[in-house]
């Protein structure tokens, strides 16, 4: 099934960012985004999970247009569908992470499950505050999060930027057994080349247009 679908993206900020921005992917794919810092690749991420709207182009996902779609509409397809994990994770702070993550679970009726915090390695410090947790235990409850919420869709922002290589892997096997469990799709964001490479197609973001590099 196609999950995503967009054509003719355009957006500019102070200056041009990017336009002719053609994108799809499809259940059980993976696909990464990379650039240098400054090329608009979370704002193309914010257009593409319906955050931000572009100067120009259309977005469909799960066979919706986002244009015909009244906000109500874009918010339950956001809360139901896209698991949005960000670059700046928005934890809430003053709870636990158990908490997090049982907000999560109330608001899309799934259960937390412990295979998911094991595969995390994070079972063992969910119950203490976020603000006691290392930037990198953080990400990953950030992760778990997401997940919980089963979406069919996983846009992820920089995901591992505080992890070392070999956890950052672990979670890049997390996402791949997800997507293959639940018919679901990732777009990854990142600056890591070699996570970039696990997913099955790369794109450059490059002198205003989103080049195909594998
Ligand atoms: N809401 C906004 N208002 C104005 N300018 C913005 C806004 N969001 C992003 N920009 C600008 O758009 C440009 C691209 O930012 P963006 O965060 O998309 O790049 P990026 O490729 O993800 O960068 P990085 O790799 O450093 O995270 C930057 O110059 C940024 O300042």
């Amino acid at each position: 099934m196609k999950l995503l679908e967009a054509s003719g993206i355009a957006h500019h900020f102070d200056y041009p960012l990017f336009s002719g921005v053609d994108l799809s992917i499809d259940s059980h794919e993976s696909v990464a985004i990379i650039g240098v810092s400054g090329s608009g690749k979370s704002t193309l991420l914010h257009i593409l999970s319906t955050l931000l709207t572009p100067d120009s182009g259309e977005v469909t996902l799960m066979g919706e247009s986002m244009e015909g779609l009244s906000n109500r509409g874009l918010v339950e397809l956001r809360r139901k569908q896209l698991g949005i994990i960000f670059q700046s994770h928005y934890l809430f702070k003053g709870f636990t992470g158990a908490e997090n993550l049982e907000v999560a679970s109330i608001l899309s009726n799934e259960p937390v499950e412990p295979e998911l915090l094991r595969a995390l390695k994070i079972e063992h410090v969910v119950n203490q505050k976020v603000t006691e947790l290392s930037g990198g235990q953080q990400q990953r409850l950030s992760v778990a999060r997401v997940l919980t919420k089963k979406p069919r869709l996983i846009y992820a922002d920089e995901p591992t930027g505080n992890l070392d290589l070999e956890t950052a892997c672990e979670v890049m096997d997390l996402f791949d057994s997800y997507i293959a469990k639940h018919d679901a799709g990732l777009l990854l964001v990142t600056h890591e080349l070699q996570l970039a490479d696990r997913c099955q197609r790369v794109y450059k973001l490059e002198e205003h247009q989103l080049v195909r590099v594998k």
